[in-house]
């Protein structure tokens, strides 16, 4: 029996279905939920709603309320390079288009622009936590921080210079100086992001893990992206990426692993023995051609397996519900299993697993009491969802992101009936066409 709280709930929600995620498997028909002070207080059968007193309540008949879903891996600025190069294969793509255009592109400016549009789609995507692995981290912190969105922003680090640090020793003091200034920060985290095993050297890996040892936040990385990738490792320091990593003692509970999609049998038990989480980007994989991530593999040992959408430049775009269909289509047929990662999984992989593979998932991930009130209302009334036999099936496989109607992060509304409350449409477009226009032009 619920307790029923003394003062006024800020806010009541009305779903037909009420999907918390934990405990899996679970749809809650016809409940209520309340808010007080950005965080869940409760979750009741309506009939016991009449009960509490609201501030505002609000009737989401018809529609379908899951915790807010998290983007485990993207690169958001880069949605200014969205369709800059398609149809190549991730090194060529990598080295001769979107390397050449960042160092000629990416400056402060470019940052804003581009993470506020990727910050806009992923609200109108229904997601309310993204991690970001991209130039200028103390930018984009402070536009998480604006638009109210639940981040991990990342510190990059590569061999080389790059926009905004001259070198990885200067990115890593600047990412210890944004993680004191953040460290009580109710939204935003912050994680080492050295980009691959192939552009970051031992010496500055060892730099990451004297870090982490002390700072007690995460390690960010693409690894097995590509079998080439592995084949190289192979050659230039004779085991691979993932074994390096672990003889360099980097891996953990806090190490998620972007992409491995070469995966074999003593991958899978380092992943296990130091319980790191793998987070699979299907939709960046099948367009690069990279590989498959096997998810059904990882989930069969326990590996703890989020989504990414990657960035908008290989993807083409921040649409995590599209993305986890993906998923849960390709790992039937990776498995070969019309049973591999059913409905249900699919959005647990899409909400809790993301908020644990960021070391979130005591504050956000599920529709729990005592979590913030990251939510998603998802719009199963209409004509393509007819009818509805099981809610969740609905919205894995026959919803797209046009069906989110509403998104709260911490309880406040930043998408009311499709609309962003605080965040101009119509300038964010404008900006980015002109963006497009001086890229295009010299492109
Ligand atoms: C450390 S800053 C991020 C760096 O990563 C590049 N990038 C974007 N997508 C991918 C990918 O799928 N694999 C490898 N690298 C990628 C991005 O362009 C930045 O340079
Ligand atoms: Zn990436």
């Amino acid at each position: 029996m619920p307790r029923i709280p003394a003062e006024p709930l800020d806010l009541l929600l009305l779903p037909t279905w009420l999907v918390p995620v934990e405990p899996a498997g679970v749809v809650l028909k016809n409940h209520a939920l309340g808010i007080r002070d950005g965080r869940i207080v409760l979750i009741a059968p309506r009939e016991e709603a009449d009960q509490y007193l609201a501030n505002e309540t609000r009737d989401l008949s018809g529609m379908l309320l899951a915790p807010g879903l998290v983007n485990a891996h993207g690169h958001a600025a880069m949605t200014l390079f969205r369709g800059l190069a398609d149809d190549l294969p991730l090194m060529t793509w990598l080295r001769e288009h979107v390397w050449p255009a960042e160092s000629r592109w990416v400056d402060e400016a470019f940052i804003k622009a581009g993470t506020e549009l990727a910050i806009a789609e992923q609200l109108q995507s229904g997601i309310t936590c993204f991690s970001d692995m991209y130039f200028f981290p103390e930018v984009v912190s402070q536009l998480a921080h604006k638009h109210g969105i639940r981040a991990q922003i990342t510190i990059p680090v590569l061999n080389f210079s790059i926009p905004g640090a001259r070198d990885a020793d200067e990115a890593l003091r600047k990412g210890v100086a944004l993680f004191d200034d953040l460290k009580h920060h109710p939204r935003l985290s912050i994680a080492f992001g050295p980009h691959a095993p192939y552009s970051v050297g031992d010496d500055k890996l060892e730099s990451i893990r004297t870090l982490v040892a002390e700072m007690d936040i995460g390690i960010h990385m693409h690894v097995h992206e590509t079998a080439n990738e592995v084949e190289e490792a192979m050659r230039e320091y004779g085991e691979r990426p993932l074994a390096r990593l672990a003889r360099l003692q980097l891996l953990g509970p806090r190490f998620q692993a972007v992409h491995m999609t070469q995966v074999n049998d003593d991958d899978i038990a380092l992943l296990v023995e130091h319980n790191c989480s793998v987070i699979h980007c299907p939709e960046s994989n099948l367009k690069l051609a990279s590989g498959f991530c096997p998810v059904e593999r990882l989930w069969e040992a326990g590996v703890n397996v989020a989504i990414g959408t990657d960035g908008a430049a290989s993807n083409n775009d921040l649409d995590l519900l599209g993305e986890t269909r993906t998923a849960a289509l390709v790992a039937k047929a990776v498995s070969g299993s019309a049973t591999a990662l059913n409905a249900h999984r699919a959005l647990r992989m899409a909400t809790l697993n993301g908020a644990r593979a960021l070391g979130l998932d005591d504050h956000t991930g599920s529709i729990e009491v005592g979590k913030f009130a990251d939510l998603v209302a998802f719009d199963l009334s209409r004509l393509p969802q007819q009818p509805v036999y099981d809610p969740v099936s609905q919205l894995i496989y026959s919803c797209s992101r046009d069906c989110v109607r509403h998104v709260w992060v911490a309880g406040k509304h930043l998408l009311d009936d499709r609309q962003l409350t605080r965040m101009d449409e119509e300038q964010l477009i404008a900006t980015a066409q002109e963006w497009g226009n001086k890229i295009g032009s010299k492109h």
